[in-house]
């Protein structure tokens, strides 16, 4: 994964910084190909995961759409060429402008989440003189087995509309005159390695699409959202999520009728495992009972530790000395901005440089501002392919 050549590229770097593996996210991406969009899925990039131009533009290049949750992210996904027509947008909370701006720009389709947010789009697309393609995000109320922060398909969760209230929006929709419900979607939640939530769903699924459809609604996509998981612990064994099975499982288990298309929105397992962080070590010290490394990235580059207590693997990329056991820390005036605590590691001093892998999804996307640290630019990998020709 880390050629000599890379390392002494990084050397030369101004750390910390992202770094993206274009071969691997290629290599991903022909996964997908091979088994969603070559059986007619349409699968969209959920840009919240990760939201780079260069990224973003070979994503779009390898057939998929947009999946946006802001008016920021639809504005990104227009820059990165993705067309309207394969742009969606979710989310809990839209804001005027962002419905606005979606309607402008004629978008594929609203995910939407409320009966209040049903009425409001209706209204901004009649003063606009437009018809808003929708689909109603359910809550299919399926345990999705993954940290508790980041699943959303229980009924406890602020997300979509939950089966009591079904009725009531089925049939105030033919009231809603300037909005066209084309689908259901659903999101039960991220990083779901076992393959059971999945299976929940489709039952869920089937059971809705029927019930929907029997009520004379005609839905043409059903859109089963994201979460497939990836291995954090095995990086470069597992570089590329077990497309086959996901998509088989919903390719066995999902009823389609002849009309309709299935949707998906992956976000991590697109770009999880072409993007790491690369940090120097500023000092090492030994405490009263354990040994730091300190690095010169933080909570502020990747807060999935500090969040969500999620461990990401190191790499010591400039030395293979002795294995030492490290809390491996970073600069920002907090307890919790610790990348791993207790981790064995090659003995590291002052300048190594480390990797800490699996960050291309919900890293970069997610850094914040938090004493005002420096942006540095995200490096890719055939710059650094092309630098070694020169
Ligand atoms: C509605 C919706 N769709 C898609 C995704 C992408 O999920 P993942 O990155 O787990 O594939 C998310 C994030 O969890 C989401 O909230
Ligand atoms: N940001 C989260 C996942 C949330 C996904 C968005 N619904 C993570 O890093 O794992």
């Amino acid at each position: 994964m880390f050629p000599s050549e890379v390392t002494d590229y990084f050397r030369n770097q101004k750390t910390p910084f992202y770094f993206y593996d274009l071969d691997v996210l290629n290599a991903t991406l022909d996964q997908i190909k091979k088994h969603g969009l070559s059986k007619g899925y349409h699968i969209h990039f959920a840009l919240k995961a990760n939201n780079q131009l260069r990224m973003l533009e070979t994503i779009r290049d390898a057939g998929l759409g947009a999946d946006c949750v802001s008016g920021g992210e639809i504005n990104r996904a227009l820059e990165a060429g993705f067309a309207p027509d394969d742009i969606a947008f979710a989310g809990v909370g839209k804001s005027d402008e962002e419905m606005e701006l979606g309607l402008k720009h004629d978008i594929f389709c609203f995910n939407c989440e409320s009966l209040q947010e049903l009425k409001v789009l209706n209204e901004l697309a009649g003063q606009h003189g437009k018809t808003a393609r929708i689909a109603l995000r359910l809550n299919p109320n399926v345990e999705a087995d993954t940290h508790e922060y980041i699943t959303t398909g229980l009924n406890e969760n602020k997300f979509g509309i939950n089966e009591s209230e079904l009725d009531t929006v089925l049939e105030l929709l033919p009231k809603l005159e300037n909005l066209e419900l084309i689908g259901i979607h659903f999101h039960i939640g991220s990083q779901i390695e076992n393959m059971k939530p999945f299976r929940e769903l489709c039952d869920k699924a089937n059971r809705l699409n029927n019930y929907i459809e029997g009520k004379g609604f005609e839905l043409t996509v059903i859109n089963v959202g994201g979460g497939f998981g990836i291995n954090y612990d095995h990086p470069n064994e597992h570089a590329i999520p077990d497309f086959e099975r996901f998509f088989g499982l919903f390719e066995q288990h999902i009823t389609l009728k002849p009309h309709q298309n299935l949707h998906f929105e992956l976000g991590r397992s697109v770009t999880g495992q072409c993007g790491s962080l690369i940090t120097e070590v500023l000092f090492t010290k030994t405490g009263q009972v354990k040994n730091f490394a300190v690095v010169d990235a933080g909570m502020t580059e990747l807060i999935r530790p500090a969040l969500y207590k999620a461990a990401h693997r190191i790499d010591v990329l400039t030395s293979n000395k002795e294995k030492k056991t490290y809390d491996v820390v970073g600069p920002i005036c907090e307890s919790s901005d610790t990348f791993r605590k207790g981790v064995e590691l090659p003995e590291v001093q002052r300048g190594d440089i480390i990797a800490i892998r699996s960050a291309g999804a919900y890293g970069e996307v997610m850094r914040s501002a938090y004493n005002l640290r420096p942006e540095n630019p995200s490096v890719y990998s055939d710059e650094i392919v092309s630098a070694v020709k020169k």
